[in-house]
């Protein structure tokens, strides 16, 4: 008889994320394309590492790929893991602060984009794995 409480067999995705925090504590929050797994879900812009890439490097590629922006320094974030029924995720966060919200280029890969402060999270409908991130967020130091 199958064991329906075993670990799951498949690997986990390592996914990273930005959070950009404006000097407001706003953070920047993206809208999935209604294509992909997850569609017109909010989340953290960001994608999954390729082979080879450091996590840092990752990001800083994709951001560049969906948004149009260099980043400056980011603070590594606890990461999160998330079992979807489609696979589990590690959702590795990086912090971005910043004193002036940079100007984003065209949309590449979402079909949405808007600054939300922290405590109106609840605005938007979030992949879940990204609500752990966000209730360390509000929780912590780095948004004082
Ligand atoms: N980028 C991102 N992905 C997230 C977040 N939260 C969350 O559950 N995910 C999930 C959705 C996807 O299953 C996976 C990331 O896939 P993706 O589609 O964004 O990655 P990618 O840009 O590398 O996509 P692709 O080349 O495979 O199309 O992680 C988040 O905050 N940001």
């Amino acid at each position: 008889m199958a064991n329906h409480h075993s670990a799951p067999t498949h690997k986990v995705i390592e996914v990273v994320c930005l959070v950009a925090m404006d000097q407001d504590n706003q953070i920047l929050a993206t809208q999935r394309a209604e294509d992909k797994p997850l569609g017109l879900l909010w989340e953290f812009p960001g994608g999954k590492i390729d082979t080879g890439e450091s996590a840092e490097e990752a990001l800083r590629r994709e951001i560049v790929e969906e948004l149009g922006i260099e980043l400056g320094a980011l603070t590594r974030l606890p990461a999160v893991t998330h079992v979807y029924d489609f696979g589990t995720i590690q959702l590795i966060p990086f912090l971005s602060k910043v004193n002036t919200r940079p100007l984003l280029g065209e949309l590449q890969a979402h079909a949405a984009a808007r600054w939300i402060a922290l405590d109106e999270w609840d605005q938007l409908q979030w992949a879940p794995a990204d609500l752990p991130i966000i209730e360390m967020l509000q929780k912590s130091e780095l948004s004082k």
